[in-house]
């Protein structure tokens, strides 16, 4: 087998923690001896053995001499856990193969030094591309602070994610609508507008399967509109993190105190600013957050600019009507040379629906 065919494996590991491992990247290590595994690991969750250490140990003697694959490029710095750097050149392995390097200003770069003098032989790239797609939450963060946004709608073919009275239920099938939960367990926070939370009193967990890991649910509620009979009040399933303007009274936030999983965050501005809800939650050491709707909030996302990536599901219905939803309201640009330009990454056929992942170019 090749050093392709090991790093893909590594990736595989890493990707199955997708979600568990924030603020910390995913990362995947394979030990190999003569063509025969002798170790693998992944990092499960922060604070906790990296992938490398994991590996190493699975393998113990059977270290030496042998090459180590692993997706992110070994940490030599002590975090919370000793540098990899050390338990990599102890443990007598001849030769590490990495996928990408780490942007962490800790660490990039002077993981693979560290391993040259003490006289591995490295070979950094292979597999690059899957390596940082894997990890672009984790990259972003590290990079701006910021949490990596993704935009989520669900529309018919003409575009429209409601009819002109409101009703969406439903437009795409249960299998698109489970695959919203995979989306939602990979990210820190799903963030909805106090209108989607008024119109469809949505629970916002990740329930297919209900590991009982839920993401944060951030509620965009400039006037505190939140009823305090809602799911995402009563159901204490997750986190309710709900930003309001600096207008709302001490009384209005009491009203609040008797549920200890909502957390009601007064911004400065009587109006919410997306960039201070985003420096906050960066802040908080979320490197994610998965924005459903509804359209005003994507409207306000897309008029900002201050997203990453889209996921678009589209099902085989036109709805039609000049006044049925759009998916992404506000304002809007007028010229076509000011519009979001994107790139599509992927295009899936999820049951009868289909979903597309675009990204902006160049963030
Ligand atoms: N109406 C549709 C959607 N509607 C999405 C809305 O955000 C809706 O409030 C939430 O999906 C409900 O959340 P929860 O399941 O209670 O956690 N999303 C979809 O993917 N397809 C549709 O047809
Ligand atoms: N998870 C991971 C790495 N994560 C790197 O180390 C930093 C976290 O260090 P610590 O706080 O000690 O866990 C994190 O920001 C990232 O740069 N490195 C690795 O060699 N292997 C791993 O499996
Ligand atoms: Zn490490």
């Amino acid at each position: 087998m090749d050093d392709q065919t090991y790093m893909q494996l590594a990736l595989k590991l890493a990707e199955q923690t997708l979600g568990q491992t924030s603020p910390n990247p995913v990362v995947g290590a394979v030990v190999v001896n003569k063509g025969q595994i002798v170790g693998m690991g992944a990092h499960l969750k922060r604070g906790e053995a990296h992938a490398e250490v994991i590996a190493l140990n699975m393998a113990g003697e059977k270290a030496k001499d042998a090459t180590l694959y692993v997706t992110l490029e070994p940490c030599s710095h002590y975090g919370k856990t000793p540098p990899c750097t050390n338990k990599i050149i102890d443990s007598g392995v001849r030769r590490v193969v990495i996928a990408t390097l780490d942007p962490n200003e800790n660490v990039y770069g002077k993981g693979v030094k560290c391993l040259k003098q003490a006289g591995i032989d490295v070979t950094v790239g292979i597999l690059e591309k899957e390596a940082w797609d894997l990890n672009r939450f984790f990259f972003h963060y590290i990079q701006t602070k910021k949490p990596y946004v993704t935009l989520k709608a669900a529309m018919s073919l003409d575009g429209k994610t409601a009819t002109k009275t409101g009703d969406s239920q439903w437009i795409t099938s249960e299998q698109a609508r489970r695959d919203v939960h995979q989306l939602r367990k990979q990210h820190d926070a799903i963030l909805v507008g106090v209108g989607t939370v008024l119109k469809d009193n949505p629970s916002l967990t990740a329930r297919y399967p209900d590991t009982g890991h839920h993401p944060i649910r951030i509620i965009l509620d400039t006037h505190l509109l939140t009823p305090i009979d809602h799911h995402v009040i009563t159901d204490r399933q997750a986190e309710t993190w709900i930003f309001v303007g600096k207008n709302v009274t001490n009384r209005e936030k009491a009203r609040f105190n008797r549920f200890s999983q909502v957390k009601i965050i007064r911004l400065p501005t009587e109006k919410l600013e997306l960039k201070d809800v985003l420096s906050y939650l960066g802040k908080k050491e979320m490197t994610s957050v998965f924005v459903e709707g509804g359209s005003e909030v994507h409207g306000s996302f897309l008029k900002t600019g201050l997203f990453n990536q889209v996921i678009i599901y589209i099902a085989p219905k036109l709805i039609g009507g000049r006044h049925a939803y759009t998916g992404f309201a506000g304002e809007g640009f007028s010229a076509m040379e000011d519009v979001a330009d994107l790139q599509i990454t992927d295009i899936e056929k999820i049951g009868s629906d289909i979903k597309i992942i675009a990204e902006r170019k160049g963030v």
